[in-house]
């Protein structure tokens, strides 16, 4: 379908208000976050994340980047505290990766942007379902984690061995017994504010919860995520690559931080 949104020079980020009118929104995402101007908000709680490996269920390549699914009919895997209130339920977790390791995260700091960005995607439990949730203004929480380059990440490693089975658009295969919280750095230091999906239907129903500690990921980790392609098998082979938005106006909106 030619049509469909992308990342690519027809199809891309500036090309999305054409079908989705949500992008000129007063609360879109990404932002760039400039660290001076985010007040520290004593009232912000820590954040409190409680994921059970029992229930990740598969790995998904959708086209547009790759995500572990969990199991999400139970309160076993939750995101409480922080800027949200109630309980949030894990639904998955993708990333967005550069071309090279310049550039790829969707969140820039202080204009820097990083190789690549882990989102990790909740919903609030006083809506029945990520999809009744997905349009509501508290709807969805999603955790982001900026990866830097450095050291191999073990944890990483595991997600990115299952990717040789989903290489190509809608493969998928089975992903059990994975630990998200692994991939959470030491501190959960973070920023907050209120946004959108960065991906179209741009749903302005996101509180983005960015942490300010970074975890890393090796050169040779990041070529593993630019193996995968975005179109399906068969099809003539576009790498997946450089699948990020780049931030959007504030519109007003207020940075706060959760640290001094
Ligand atoms: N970069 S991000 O974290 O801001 C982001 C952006 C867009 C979407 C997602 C995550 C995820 C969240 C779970 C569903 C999926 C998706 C979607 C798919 C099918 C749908 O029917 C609806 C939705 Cl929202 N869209
Ligand atoms: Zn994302």
């Amino acid at each position: 379908m030619s049509n469909a949104w992308g990342y690519g020079p027809t199809n891309g980020p500036d090309t999305w208000m054409e079908r989705f009118p949500n992008a000129k929104g007063l609360r879109q995402s990404p932002i760039n976050i400039v660290t001076k101007e985010a007040q520290f908000d004593p009232s912000l709680k820590p954040l409190k994340v409680k994921y059970d490996p029992y229930n990740s269920r598969d790995i998904l390549n959708n086209g547009q980047s790759f995500q572990v699914d969990f199991v999400d009919d139970t309160d076993s895997s939750t995101l409480t505290g922080g800027p949200i209130c109630g309980t949030y339920r894990l639904n998955q977790f993708h990333f967005h990766w550069g071309a090279s390791d310049d550039r790829g995260s969707e969140h820039n700091v202080d204009g820097a942007q990083f190789p690549c960005e882990l989102h990790l995607v909740h919903w609030n439990t006083k809506y029945s379902s990520f999809r009744e949730a997905a349009d509501k203004d508290d709807g969805l929480a999603v955790i982001g984690v900026f990866l830097k380059i450095g050291a191999p990440n073990p944890q990483l490693q595991k997600v990115l061995d299952a990717l040789d089975l989903v290489k190509t658009k809608g493969k998928q295969t089975t992903f059990s017994n994975f630990d998200a919280k692994t991939l959470l750095p030491h501190s959960l230091d973070y920023w907050t504010y209120e946004g959108s999906l960065t991906t179209p239907p741009l749903l302005e129903s996101v509180t983005w919860i960015v942490l300010r500690e970074v975890i890393s990921v090796s050169s040779v980790q990041m070529a593993k995520f630019r193996s995968l392609f975005f179109t399906g098998e068969g099809e003539p082979q576009i790498s997946m690559v450089d699948n990020y938005r780049p931030p959007q106006l504030l519109q007003g909106r207020q940075v706060r931080a959760s640290f001094q």
